[in-house]
């Protein structure tokens, strides 16, 4: 029954290709038919050509057994292939709903939790619901219906004999019922476990660097030792109440088995049954007790799914963020691109689980504008740029893009108008070309070539064997951070968006480098309204406005030369880091 509850909890995700599903049905049901008719026919043989001596039905008896079992393993072959495809399909499916969601979520909750979380989602999650509809399920049907015909043939060959095994099925089902919640509840903590140990991994990965630079594999070991003890007890709880349910089971059907040939032989003495008919009956018997066995010992896996299932709908169920929420109403707002003001901040507050993070924030951007977005760590410039993306929702206060209020603006306008140069850029698995041209897909070749030559890339791809083709292995690992930075530039230049965001893009380069990336920059920055926030004094001085943020807010505003005069924070950090560059240089 929870197998059926689990079915229809997930058709809603899933897209069940009803033809092939039947076709492989239908060779499982062939070949345990097939399988269920073998019985007879050896009882057939052993009273007919063993004792009754009639040798001519030798060879018939035997050709009609030998085809049987040469079309059971024919459909076995046809329902494993077809239920192996089924099962990637349908993990496949699980896994775009979830990603499809993923890139609607809120970013916190998704910086928050981690890789660990979503890569047990997207894989061991969606991956146990491949295998419950194709191999879970599938089992448990099956053992039905072996165990359904078993008893038919059963009542056919001992009326008495099939009672006693209708009789024992209640108890025998009724066992995994004893251990349902010490399973349910040890399932549970091994999934958490290898949530949490996903992350550990992930972690130990990139971290590499530092552990071994730090020479700490015995911290490492000792934390990772620390992760799996928990893993382990629970694991081996799970196990042990799963084993012992099948024991219970195992010891219960070798009982009634002890009772049939009890009953039997002594049916076989009167008379009253041939030796034949009692081969058939234990084996029917057999068939009838076994899968209830198979039923129980699937129990764990079931509730693995179930676990599994829970997951996913929890995960399903996180709100959206506000740009992936706006409803169709005021989708068809016009955005008008000409409007003067490109981005103005009323009273805007920003918290995210109670951490106030942006405090009554004030602001306002002309079109064209370069803006630079000053204060010390932790004042507020990357959750501010970060809320102008609709990364971050706002918690009050009123903040306008265009002409438009933000909870009217979709994720599709966001992207259309406002690209974001980040202090690192992630690049995937693939060409050099692959990772510039996913800023506009339907970018040409010149396109492409022209944001190559802007983004001060030329020499780079100039100087590798196989140019703009050459394939960038994890991460990028084998380019300097320099031209990681200058292809993410690229990117964005192929977008052509009408406000740009530099969140401290140089900060991560040497002096030389970030030379090289301030050329691209300058290039990228010709025309668009520009929100920065950087470390380079001579950027900050050449901006139209200048706000200084603190705990949330913006304390002063206004030109270099003006800010200067009010001798407030802008004017002390420009002195200590004209004092710092002094002693750089003086070094
Ligand atoms: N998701 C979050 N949950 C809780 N607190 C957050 C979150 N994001 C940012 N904060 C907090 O908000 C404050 C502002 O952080 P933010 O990263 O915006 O500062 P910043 O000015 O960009 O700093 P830096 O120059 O060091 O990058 C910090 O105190 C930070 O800890």
């Amino acid at each position: 029954m929870s197998g059926i509850r689990i079915f229809m909890r997930l058709t809603p995700l899933l897209h069940i290709r009803w033809g092939l599903t039947v076709a492989a049905y239908i060779c499982t049901f062939g070949s345990l038919v097939l399988n269920l008719v073998q019985p007879l026919l050896f009882s057939y043989l052993i009273d007919n050509v063993l004792i009754d001596k009639k040798t001519e039905l030798l060879v018939p008896t035997m050709t009609i057994m030998v085809g049987c079992a040469i079309a059971s393993v024919l459909f076995t072959l046809v329902r494993g292939g077809v239920f192996r495809y089924l099962g990637i399909r349908h993990t496949l499916d699980i896994r775009e709903t979830m990603l499809r969601h993923l890139r609607k979520i809120p970013m916190p909750e998704i910086e928050k939790h981690g890789p660990g979380k979503f890569t047990a989602l997207l894989g061991m999650d969606a991956a146990a619901m491949g295998n419950f509809v194709n191999h879970v399920l599938v089992e448990l049907v099956s053992q039905f219906v072996v165990m359904s015909v078993a008893i038919i043939f059963l009542l056919y060959v001992d009326v008495w004999l099939g009672l006693m095994a209708l009789v024992s099925i209640p108890l025998l089902l009724y066992i995994p019922i004893l251990f349902k919640r010490p399973i349910e509840r040890n399932v549970q903590i091994c999934r958490e476990h290898n949530e949490e140990i996903g992350t550990y991994l992930y972690e130990a990965i990139e971290g590499s660097r530092e552990i071994r630079s730090f020479g700490l594999e015995n911290w490492e070991n000792e934390r990772n030792r620390s992760l799996y003890i928990a893993l382990v007890r629970a694991s081996t709880r799970e196990t042990l109440f799963r084993v012992l349910s099948g024991q219970i089971g195992a010891f219960v059907i070798s009982m009634v088995m002890i009772l049939l040939y009890w009953f039997g032989t002594h049916q076989v003495l009167d008379g009253t049954m041939t030796i034949g008919m009692l081969v058939a009956s234990v084996t029917y018997l057999f068939n009838v007790l076994n899968p209830i066995n198979a039923i129980n010992s699937f129990y764990g896996e079931l509730k693995q799914s179930e676990v599994a299932l829970g997951r996913i709908e929890g995960f399903l169920e996180t709100p959206l963020e506000a740009a992936a929420t706006v409803d169709d109403l005021r989708r068809t707002l016009p955005f008008h691109q000409q409007s003067e003001i490109i981005l103005s901040c009323k009273d805007v507050h920003v918290s995210y689980e109670g951490v106030n993070i942006l405090q009554g924030l004030n602001l306002q951007i002309g079109r064209g504008q370069r803006i630079a977005f000053v204060g010390r760590s932790g004042s507020g410039k990357s959750s501010l740029f970060r809320t102008v993306m609709g990364f971050m929702q706002i918690t009050s206060g009123e903040m306008r893009l265009g002409s438009k209020a933000m909870e009217d603006i979709t994720r599709q306008e966001l992207n259309e108008h406002i690209s974001m140069v980040f202090q690192e850029t992630h690049l995937f698995r693939g060409t050099i070309y692959e990772n510039i041209i996913i800023g506009n897909l339907s970018a040409t070749a010149d396109e492409v070539n022209e944001a190559v030559r802007l983004a001060n890339l030329g020499d780079l791809i100039d100087s590798l064997p196989d140019g703009i083709q050459t394939f960038i292995d994890h991460k990028g690992f084998q380019l300097s951070g320099g031209q990681r930075q200058r292809i993410g530039i690229a990117r964005v230049l192929l977008r052509k968006p009408s406000v740009l965001i530099l969140d401290e893009p140089t900060s991560a380069l040497d002096r030389l480098s970030e030379e090289e990336v301030l050329v691209a920059l300058k290039n990228l920055m010709r025309g668009k309204t520009t929100l920065m926030a950087t470390h380079r004094l001579e950027t900050i001085k050449e901006a139209d406005l200048i706000y200084v943020l603190d705990k949330g807010r913006v304390v002063e505003a206004g030109n270099h030369a003006s800010l200067m005069e009010q001798s407030g924070i802008y004017y002390s950090m420009i002195i200590n880091s004209e004092m710092e560059e002094k002693e750089i240089v003086a070094v």
